[in-house]
C-alpha cells in the first residue's frame, strides 16, 4: 500500500481510483480505502467491497451506451473508525500519498475558513489528542493530525495531502484546518506537519450519482458478474492539479490528469458553471417537480434559468471567453445525458455549505458590475424556498443554525436564512428584496 484515501464513497472510485489504476505507475501504488465515517451506508459499502476483494465494475454512461471497465487500484478497504489500522498505514513510510474525498462539510471549517472550534465533535476530538496524539477520534481534520503524529513517531518521513473535494483552493483549506487542530494539540507537531507534510490543490470533475439497483442490474446483465460495488459515472472526466508533491506519486498524468501552476480558473469555473447551476437545478427545477438532472433539461423554463445563471456566472471568469462558451456547450450535453440518474435531492444536500462557493460569488461580482437581476439571485431565493419545505427534501450538516429561523412571515425568514450564509450580504437591501421577490415567483406567499 502507497496511498491511503480518506471517505471511500461513489466519487472516490469513479475518478481517483480510476486515475490510480490508469496511471503507468498503477502496479506500485495499492490504495487503502477508508470511508470517512461509520454509518449503515459505508458499513454495506465495505462489505460489499471487501466480498469482491476491493475490484468494482466502472460503468461509464453515454447517451447512447455503456462501456464496462474492471478498476483495479483498491487494495485494503477499511471502515472509518478502524484507527489502528489507520494509524499503521501513515506510519509506513511506503505510503506517501494521501487523497480526500469527505464532502464539503468533512472538512469542519467555520465561517472564516479555518477550523469550526466551537462545534461539539471538534472539541471532543481536541480534548482525546491533547491527552494521546494517536488516540481514537471521529472527524476528518483529527484523524489525519493523529496519523500524522503516528508517522512522526515512526520517522515514516513527508507526505502529501490531495484533498479531492468541490472547495475553492483546497489544498490551502485543508493545511488550514489541520494547522489549527494541530497548535490545539501540541506545537511540536504542529512544527512537524509544517515541515513534512506538503498540500495538493485540485479541482475534480466527473458526475458521479449513487448507484441504483438497476445500475448492478445492468452490469450483470452485462458481464454475468453480480456487482454490488459498481459505480456509474459519465464519459466526461477531470483533474487538474497543483502544488509539489513531498515524495512519490502515481503518474495520474498519464490517464489524463493535468498538473498546472494555478488551478484556481478552472476551479472557479467548475464550480460556477457546473455546482451552481446543478444547485439553481437541486432547488428551483425540484420545486418544478423534477427528480434528476436530465428531467430538468427537457423543462424550458430550467434551461431558461441555467442560461441566465451562466451568462451572469461566466463573465466573470478569467479564462477565454470561447473556452467558456465551449465548457457551456459540453455542461448542456453532460446535463442532458438522459441515461444519468442523477438526482436533485441528492445534489441538494448540505446546500448552506455549497451556496457560499457556487454561487455567492457570482451574487458578488455581479452585485459590483450593478447586474444583480433574478437569473442571478434564483439560486438563493430557490433555497430559501427548499428549507421551507419546498422542492427536494433538506438534509443539511448546519441545519440547527437556521432552521430556527426558516418559518414564518417571508421578508424576515430571507433575511435570517441569507444572514447564515453571509452576514454582510444580509445587509443588502438590493439582494434581500431581489431574494424575497424571487421566491415568490418561485411559488412562496
Ligand atoms: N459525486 C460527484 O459527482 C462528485 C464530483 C466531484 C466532486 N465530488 C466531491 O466528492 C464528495 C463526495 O461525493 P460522493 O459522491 O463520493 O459522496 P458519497 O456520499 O458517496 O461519499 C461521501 C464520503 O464522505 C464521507 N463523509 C461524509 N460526510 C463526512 C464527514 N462529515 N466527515 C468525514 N467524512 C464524511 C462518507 O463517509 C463517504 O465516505 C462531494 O461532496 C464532492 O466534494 C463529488
Ligand atoms: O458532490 P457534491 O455534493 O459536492 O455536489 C453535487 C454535485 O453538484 C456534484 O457532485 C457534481 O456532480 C460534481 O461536482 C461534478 O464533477
Amino acid at each position: 500500500m502507497r496511498l491511503v484515501h480518506l471517505g471511500l464513497g461513489n466519487f472516490f472510485r469513479a475518478h481517483q481510483a480510476w486515475y490510480t489504476a490508469n496511471a503507468s505507475n498503477a502496479a506500485e501504488w495499492g490504495i487503502a480505502a477508508f470511508t470517512g465515517r461509520s454509518t449503515k451506508r459505508s458499513r454495506a459499502r465495505v462489505a460489499a467491497l471487501r466480498s469482491q476483494d476491493g475490484l468494482y465494475t466502472l460503468i461509464t454512461r453515454a447517451a447512447d451506451g455503456d462501456r464496462f471497465e474492471v478498476v483495479r487500484s483498491i487494495a485494503r478497504i477499511h471502515l472509518g473508525d478502524e484507527h489502528a489500522a489507520w494509524l499503521a498505514y501513515l506510519a509506513d513510510p511506503q505510503v506517501q500519498v494521501v487523497t480526500t474525498t469527505i464532502t464539503e462539510a468533512g472538512y469542519l471549517r467555520g465561517p472564516d475558513g479555518g477550523l469550526d472550534v466551537d462545534r461539539a465533535e471538534v472539541t471532543t476530538d481536541i480534548e482525546a489528542l491533547r491527552a494521546d496524539a494517536m488516540a481514537p477520534v471521529s472527524t476528518a481534520p483529527a484523524k489525519l493530525v493523529a496519523g500524522f503524529a503516528a508517522r512522526r513517531l515512526a520517522g515514516a518521513g513527508p507526505l502529501t495531502v490531495v484533498p479531492c473535494d468541490n472547495l475553492p483552493g483546497n489544498g490551502a483549506a485543508v493545511a488550514q484546518v489541520i494547522s489549527d487542530l494541530a497548535e490545539r494539540v501540541d506545537p511540536e507537531l504542529l512544527r512537524w506537519i509544517r515541515d513534512n507534510v506538503l498540500y495538493a490543490t485540485t479541482m475534480v470533475d466527473r458526475i458521479t450519482p449513487e448507484p441504483t439497483p438497476e445500475d448492478f442490474a445492468a452490469v450483470e446483465a452485462a458481464t454475468g458478474v453480480r456487482d454490488r460495488a459498481a459505480i456509474v459515472t459519465e464519459p466526461f472526466t477531470e483533474w487538474v492539479i497543483s502544488g509539489e508533491f513531498a515524495a512519490d506519486r502515481p503518474r495520474w498524468e498519464d490517464a489524463g490528469a493535468i498538473f498546472t501552476t494555478d488551478v484556481a480558473p478552472f476551479e472557479n469555473r467548475k464550480l460556477w458553471m457546473l455546482n451552481g447551476a446543478h444547485s439553481l437545478l437541486a432547488y428551483a427545477g425540484s420545486i418544478r417537480g423534477h427528480v434528476t438532472v436530465a428531467d430538468a433539461m427537457r423543462d424550458p423554463t430550467c434551461l431558461r434559468w441555467l442560461d441566465e445563471w451562466w451568462v451572469a456566472s461566466s463573465r466573470h471568469l478569467s479564462l477565454p471567453a470561447a473556452e467558456n462558451a465551449a465548457y457551456r456547450a459540453a455542461l448542456i450535453e453532460r446535463f442532458a445525458n438522459p441515461r444519468m440518474q442523477h438526482r436533485l435531492d441528492q445534489i441538494a444536500w448540505d446546500g448552506s455549505l455549497k451556496l457560499p462557493i457556487r454561487v455567492l460569488p457570482t451574487v458578488r461580482n455581479e452585485l459590483a458590475a450593478g447586474a444583480l437581476t433574478s437569473g442571478v439571485v434564483r439560486p438563493l431565493a430557490a433555497w430559501v424556498c427548499h428549507v421551507r419545505g419546498s422542492g427536494a427534501k433538506m438534509t443539511d450538516a448546519r441545519a440547527e443554525d437556521f432552521l430556527p429561523f426558516a418559518g414564518g412571515p417571508l421578508p424576515g425568514a430571507v433575511r435570517l436564512l441569507l444572514r447564515a450564509l453571509d452576514p454582510e450580504l444580509a445587509e443588502n437591501e438590493a439582494v434581500v428584496a431581489a431574494v424575497i421577490a424571487e421566491a415568490r415567483d418561485l411559488g412562496q406567499l
